[in-house]
């Protein structure tokens, strides 16, 4: 069965106490696709995404996953990589993958292979019997993704996958990204880096707790008539000033 829309969030509101974080947010991925959420720290991005996961509850609005109202199973189809590591740091990295893999019903030779494939997949094939402690941070942070692909999820929802790794690996990460594109998988990842937005279908421009902008990198920095998608953000602001 074909789904249309794997995500899909209609008309979000967030606020924490006085502070909005997010006003009428809408955002629908389309399958197969990589949608890049980027913005300012502060700008909401990782509360878009927990709440598209059902782990944060918006005020008002809607998400659908896969055309239905969030469910555990749905949860169990996504691969989610939180932007802080939740890993075990006094067990290996193998055991931390089998104990990700086992929680998604995973056992036997399926998830041993799957174990093996991932852990190549991020460059730690050499490092699974290493206790997570003496881990540097980016190998955690490649450890977490890892763990969010062991059971081929069909949608992942990347919070900064590449914080702290650094370029040689982080374009290793976004060949892998295009590979999994390239199954099927739909992609939403939040990023500050500049030069990982062109490698989104689309991207999100999210300021304020508002989309300000969203479409292909390319179209939209000719509809801007700047140099990069960030000067949107500059423009947006000089054009809310003279409001
Ligand atoms: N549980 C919470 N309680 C109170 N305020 C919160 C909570 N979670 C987030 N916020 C606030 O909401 C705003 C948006 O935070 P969020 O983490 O979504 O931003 P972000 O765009 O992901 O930022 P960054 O790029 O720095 O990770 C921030 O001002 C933050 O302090």
């Amino acid at each position: 069965m074909t789904v249309s829309y794997p995500v899909k969030g209609e008309h979000l509101h967030k606020r924490y106490k006085n502070q909005v974080v997010l006003n009428d947010v809408s955002l629908t991925l389309q399958e197969g696709e990589i949608y890049g959420l980027i913005g300012p720290s502060g700008a909401g991005k990782t509360t878009l995404v927990r709440i598209l996961l059902g782990l944060e509850k918006a005020d008002s609005g809607t998400v659908e996953l896969f055309e239905k109202r969030p469910t555990l199973n749905a949860f169990r189809s996504l691969g989610y990589m939180a932007q802080s590591d939740a890993l075990y740091n006094e067990l290996s990295a193998y055991h931390n993958l089998e104990f990700f893999a086992s929680i998604q019903g995973m056992h036997g030779k399926e998830k041993k292979q799957r174990i093996d494939e991932v852990a190549k997949a991020v460059d730690l094939d050499k490092d699974l019997k290493k206790n997570v402690s003496n881990f540097s941070g980016g190998m955690k942070r490649r450890l977490s993704l890892a763990a969010a692909l062991v059971h081929s999820p069909r949608l992942y929802l990347l919070d900064e996958p590449t914080v702290g790794l650094d370029p040689m690996i982080r374009r290793k990460l976004w060949t892998l990204f295009h590979y999994l594109k390239g199954k099927g998988a739909t992609i939403i990842v939040t990023t500050h880096v500049m030069d990982e937005v062109a490698q989104c279908d689309r991207v999100g421009l999210l300021s304020e707790g508002k989309i300000i902008a969203e479409g292909a990198p390319k179209e939209l920095i000719e509809h801007y008539g700047v140099s990069s998608v960030e000067d949107i953000f500059i423009v947006n602001e000089k054009e809310a000033a003279k409001k």
